[in-house]
């Protein structure tokens, strides 16, 4: 079983992770986590806090001279802006009237639409959206990328797994239709786009749009896919709604903050298609190997991989700390006001999109782990080869 838990405020000192059940053996360092957070701060129309901040990352537990050693992994990252937030974020009493007087400890009551604040602040019991916003915010998700960093590891090493994020929309602009998917071979000119586009006439397209919405005081969402190459057949489960690897990938997107919708495959789009032009027809291609001609069900059926490239999208809302503020009410007074906005991202779709990539990287390799068990990178290599094997001819 492969478990994950995140700990840790925007503002606070530092965010924590633990990935729970990694089989010893797994080649990480330090230096690879730090690169994998890296990608995260990439991306055009993000706001001012990701050119000053940086993150420190430590590699706490679970990991000795670049290896697992099938213990708990514990990451920490710490966050370089923490000297200016130490008495807002402080974790024990501030006892001096005047440091809970200045401004940055005033009291945040004109939730944002779109965001936490409101219902966070009645949930909670707080008449303050501070505490709400500082553990609702997306920083959370750098911890998620470390830990994805890990899985992804494991899979690339134990099974020959590549995962691959690209955005495929900001606001209006969309990739065009069929067109060609990049492999893990594109990695690197994907990290190099300003929008992690794979097209380069649709980036072009982006960055208009996102500048044309900052002039405007706005903010964008967008469509991000997230592509796994090299995948058994065989992972998740019809036997249970709660086995189908399409659900899992499907909550584990919903989970990342702003994300609104989720697709397998071709998935709302085939349900606008007869049957006969949504599925994936089956043959033996020439080597005699049993192939789809085309992917629709994105690597899915039944809740299981099918052996084709797995392919899910999300769709991003757009940021809801909007420059130019929403309507909203002063919990303090009661009256009409306007938003509380410092500071903002206008599009964080390319983040979300490395973001969603480390999900799909645990969600995978929990069910890698699942279908092979095993404590170490080489048992789970031999019970996979092992499966495979077993698979008759006629089947495969
Ligand atoms: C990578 C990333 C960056 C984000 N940056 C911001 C931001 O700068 N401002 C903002 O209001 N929301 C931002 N969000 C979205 C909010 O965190 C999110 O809308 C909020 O937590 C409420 O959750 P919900 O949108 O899922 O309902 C970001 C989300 C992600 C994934
Ligand atoms: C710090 C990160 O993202 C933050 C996520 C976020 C939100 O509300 O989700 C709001 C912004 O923070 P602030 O309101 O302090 O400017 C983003 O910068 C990050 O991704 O590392």
């Amino acid at each position: 079983m492969l478990r994950w838990l995140t700990a840790g405020e925007s503002h606070g000192p530092a965010l924590t992770g633990i990935l729970e059940g990694v089989p010893a053996g797994v080649d990480i360092t330090t230096e690879d986590i730090r690169s994998a957070l890296a990608r995260r701060r990439l991306g055009y129309g993000r706001g001012a806090r990701m050119k000053f901040e940086q993150d420190e990352v430590q590699l706490l537990g679970g990991v000795r001279h670049g290896r697992t050693q099938g213990g708990p992994v514990s990451v920490q990252i710490g966050n370089t802006e923490w000297p200016k937030w130490v008495e807002v974020m402080s974790a024990d009493p501030v006892e001096d009237p005047d440091v809970l007087l200045r401004a940055r400890n005033a009291p945040l009551t004109r939730p944002r639409p779109g965001h936490a604040d409101l219902v966070g602040m009645r949930k909670y019991g707080f008449d303050d959206a501070r505490p709400v916003l500082e553990r609702a915010s997306a920083r959370e998700t750098a911890t998620r990328v470390a830990l994805g960093t890990v899985a992804a590891a494991f899979l690339a090493q134990a099974a020959g797994v590549h995962l691959v994020s690209h955005v495929v929309g900001i606001g209006p602009v969309s990739t065009p239709d069929g067109a060609a998917l990049p492999t893990p071979d594109d990695v690197a000119a994907l990290d190099a786009d300003p929008v992690r586009c794979f097209d380069p006439a649709t980036s072009a397209a982006m960055v208009a749009e996102i500048d044309e919405c900052h002039k405007d005081g706005d903010t964008l969402g967008g469509v991000v896919e997230v592509l796994v190459y090299g995948l058994p057949s065989g992972l998740g489960s019809y036997v249970h709604a709660d086995r189908r690897l399409d659900g899992r990938l499907a909550a584990t997107l919903m989970g990342i903050q702003a994300i609104k919708g989720v697709e397998v495959g071709d998935g709302f789009r085939t349900a606008t298609r007869r049957g006969s032009q949504a599925h994936d027809e089956i043959e033996r291609d020439v080597t005699g190997r049993i192939v789809r001609r085309t992917n629709r069900a994105g690597g899915l059926e039944g809740g299981m991989t099918n052996g084709e490239i797995l392919r899910v999208r999300a769709a991003m809302k757009p940021i809801s700390t909007v420059p130019r503020a929403l309507d909203t009410v002063d919990t303090a007074t009661g009256e009409a006001a306007k938003a509380q906005h410092q500071r903002s991202d206008v599009c964080a779709v390319p983040p979300a999109a490395v973001v969603a990539e480390a999900m799909v990287a645990l969600v995978v390799a929990e069910a890698l782990l699942e279908k092979t068990g095993g404590d170490s990178v080489a048992e789970v290599r031999r019970n996979l080869a092992a499966y495979v094997a077993a698979i008759p001819t006629l089947l495969s």
